[in-house]
């Protein structure tokens, strides 16, 4: 799964509304260009005693409708590139789902897998030293993203409290409950999805208690994705792979266990209660419901025609490569995009935001009560929007996404 052309793919699918709504090049070149953006050497001391320098990065791609918001990730194949991309993303995804948000994305080009706790706390922390005056509660603020989690965000927090010299809750969301993350953080990316699906799946005629699902990706979205199926729709999860390789069973897994199995083991590989698959043959099985949450360009103009899933829900950001979208249309593979279907941990992102900057606690039921209205209310806006378009649901939630951008923008007088 490469990371690169992401970017290539967000600027097609803005330049698709650039062409719909008949804007000009400066207009389009507005849209599409990253507002600011920061590389940065991280100087980290290693368990051995010797310095090890990173590269990290923070870009702010949009920030007409508020401080920009999104995640941190940690991957070896990082690049300021591909992290381009995901902040643009985070700018439709803000704007669609009508957030007070602007798009931002990090990342550090590290393979934490390879680093002992320690240094990861000392990575995260330098890599918070090193961004701490280009973020904020009021103008940037990051969150869990691939390979960072609840423990890096309290890290991270609390270093950024330390330069600020006050406890400074609001500058992270993502962070465990301790220090005042938000209940419901943890599984709203999945959870958002889910309920998304369920939308979509009833306007399409599919009763999900009977369907199958096979998701590719085994971590926060993932597991939870898998974890959430039965839970909320009945529907039952035959496929699930990571990194390492990946399980299938036409019964049905167990996936409690297999969260259990992956603790353990590091891997969902080798798991007792099915038979192996790879992560590239389970995209291609027969389901219903395939749920890519791993990461960009799993399915591609080399594999799209054999993608025999009547949906698609892009849980991962960019799953789809935009080659890949003309072969899944052709074969009337229903596409969730990601804008609208991941859009769940951001959206518990802003509640966090918001309890944080109130002194406020919410409990999980009104957390999952504001959070199913709000992903509901924006699939039903994008599908309407679709339908009298004509348009697939992608071209209709960019749509939607650059025109709220651009309101705002044109309102300040940017363009
Ligand atoms: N966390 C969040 O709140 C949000 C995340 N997203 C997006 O969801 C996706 C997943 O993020 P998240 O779950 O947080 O990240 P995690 O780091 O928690 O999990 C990533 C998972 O992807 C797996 N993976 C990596 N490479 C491959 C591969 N080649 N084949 C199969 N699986 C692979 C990893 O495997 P292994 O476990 O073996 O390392 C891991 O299970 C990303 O695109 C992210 O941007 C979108 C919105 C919010
Ligand atoms: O929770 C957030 O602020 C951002 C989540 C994120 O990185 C994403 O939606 O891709």
């Amino acid at each position: 799964m490469s990371t690169t052309g992401l970017l290539e793919t967000i600027i097609r699918h803005v330049c698709t509304c650039v062409a719909d709504l008949g804007l000009d090049a400066e207009t389009e070149a507005a849209l599409t260009m990253p507002m600011r953006e920061l590389h940065v050497s991280i100087p980290v001391r290693m368990d051995s005693g010797k310095i090890r320098v990173f590269e990290g990065f923070r870009v702010q791609f949009n920030d007409a409708r508020g401080p920009t918001k999104g995640g941190i990730r940690y991957h070896p194949d990082e690049s300021l590139e591909s992290i381009r991309g995901l902040a643009a993303i985070m700018t439709w995804k803000c704007a669609l789902l009508g957030l007070p948000l602007g798009g931002a994305k990090g990342g550090v080009v590290c393979n934490p897998k390879e680093l002992s706790e320690a240094e990861l706390e000392r990575l995260s922390r330098a890599y918070i030293r090193a961004v701490s005056r280009f973020i904020g509660p009021d103008e940037d603020i990051p969150a869990p993203d691939v390979y960072t989690n609840a423990r890096v965000m309290a890290w991270m927090m609390d270093e950024y409290s330390r330069i600020a010299g006050r406890n400074a809750f609001g500058a992270i969301t993502g962070k465990p409950l301790s220090v005042w993350g938000s209940e419901g953080r943890v599984d709203a990316t999945a959870r958002g999805g889910w309920y998304v699906v369920e939308e979509a799946a009833k306007d399409a005629g599919i009763d999900l208690a009977r369907a199958t699902v096979a998701v590719q990706g085994f971590g926060n979205v993932g597991s939870h994705a898998a974890r959430l199926a039965s839970i909320l729709t009945g529907a039952k999860v035959v496929a699930v792979s990571d990194s390492q390789g990946g399980v299938m069973n036409r019964e049905g897994l167990d996936i409690n266990r297999l969260i259990e199995h992956k603790h353990a083991t590091g891997g969902v590989a080798g798991f007792p209660g099915g038979r192996k698959v790879s992560s590239a043959d389970l995209l291609t099985l027969d389901v219903d419901l395939l749920i890519p949450a791993a990461l960009e360009n799993a399915v591609t103009q080399e594999n799209a025609g054999e993608v025999r899933a009547g949906i698609v829900a892009e849980f991962a950001n960019g799953p789809v490569a935009v080659a890949a979208e003309s072969a899944l249309e052709e074969n009337g593979v229903l596409l969730l995009p990601d804008i609208l279907c991941n859009g769940g941990g951001v959206v518990v992102s802003y509640f966090e935001m918001v309890q944080n900057a109130t002194l406020d606690h919410w409990d999980e039921a009104e957390v999952d009560r504001r959070l199913r209205k709000q992903m509901k209310d924006t699939y039903h806006s994008v599908h309407e929007k679709a339908l009298i378009s004509g348009t697939s649901l992608r071209r209709a939630a960019y749509s939607i996404a650059v025109t709220n951008t651009l309101d705002a923008m044109r309102t300040r007088g940017w363009v």
